[in-house]
């Protein structure tokens, strides 16, 4: 039996952000990261003062509490955090998927597992120059390797000039990965605040200036999509 570190269930709901946008999907936030970019909208799931709220479950009750949720329909999965790679979520995974579930995985890219290959997606969104930190390309391409067959797809947050011009970079190095732009949101709350006030002028305007930047470089394969929850639901928790 697998011990994980979970920070919140929540939905169904739909897939705010990327390839899967608009699907009905429950989300397992697992806790802890070994990441820490300067504007992480999930702060609670990150920083080591909520680890307390990280409750240890089993792999059988965190699927009962999918079941529950969605009522036993099986639903897309969305395993996030933090960074789930650190989890044990393969037992997770394979209960799952039994019963028809389908899972997608979000992470940075600094840490590989085997059970990559058993998803229906990887979401790899490796860190711009403006998060702070610095993409271990050797480690993200273990990643890569370690999905295998699975669908892989890259998720790119942009900020500002700087970030457009690294995901040009990125974009050419990994040409057969499907890439998505998503525009920064600069507020990310307190952990505690419920209804934050939210940036959505800001948000809107890096939309269309990465919208017009992108056309006027001619650069036609990327998707470029805001991170629709936040637009619906601000940067409300469990939405
Ligand atoms: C909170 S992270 C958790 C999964 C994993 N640690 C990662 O970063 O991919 C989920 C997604 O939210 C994105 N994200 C985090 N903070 C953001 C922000 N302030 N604006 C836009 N996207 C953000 C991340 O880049 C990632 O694609
Ligand atoms: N609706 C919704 N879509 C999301 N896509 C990625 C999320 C995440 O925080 O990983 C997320 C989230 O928290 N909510
Ligand atoms: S890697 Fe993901 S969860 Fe970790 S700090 Fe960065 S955005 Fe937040
Ligand atoms: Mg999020």
């Amino acid at each position: 039996m697998s011990t994980l570190r979970i920070a919140e269930i929540f939905g169904p709901t739909i897939q705010g952000e990327g390839a899967l946008i608009g699907m009905p999907t429950v989300f397992v936030r697992a806790g802890g990261c070994d990441y820490r970019c300067r504007w992480c909208d999930s702060l609670h799931a990150v920083d080591n003062t909520y680890r307390h709220d990280w409750l240890p479950m089993q792999s059988r009750d965190v699927f009962e509490r999918i079941k529950d949720l969605s009522v036993g329909a099986p639903v897309m999965v969305s395993l996030s955090g933090g960074n789930p790679a650190i989890q044990p979520f393969e037992e997770l995974i394979d209960t799952g998927r039994a019963e028809g579930y389908r899972f997608a995985l979000e992470t940075q890219g600094s840490i590989a597992r085997d059970w990559f290959a058993k998803l229906d997606m990887l979401v790899l969104s490796p860190k711009p120059p403006s998060s702070g930190e610095t993409v271990d390309w050797e480690r993200f391409e273990v990643c890569i390797a370690a999905a295998g067959s699975a669908s892989t797809v890259m998720k790119i947050v942009i900020f500002d000039e700087a970030d457009y011009r690294w995901a040009r970079h990125v974009a050419n190095r990994y040409p057969a990965l499907p890439l998505y732009l998503q525009p920064g949101n600069h507020t990310p709350p307190p952990p505690e605040a419920e209804d934050a006030a939210i940036d959505m002028e800001g948000i809107l305007e890096r939309m269309r200036w990465l919208v017009d930047r992108t056309v006027a470089d001619r650069w036609f394969s990327p998707h470029i999509l805001p991170q629709l929850h936040v637009l619906l639901w601000g940067n409300r928790r469990g939405v």
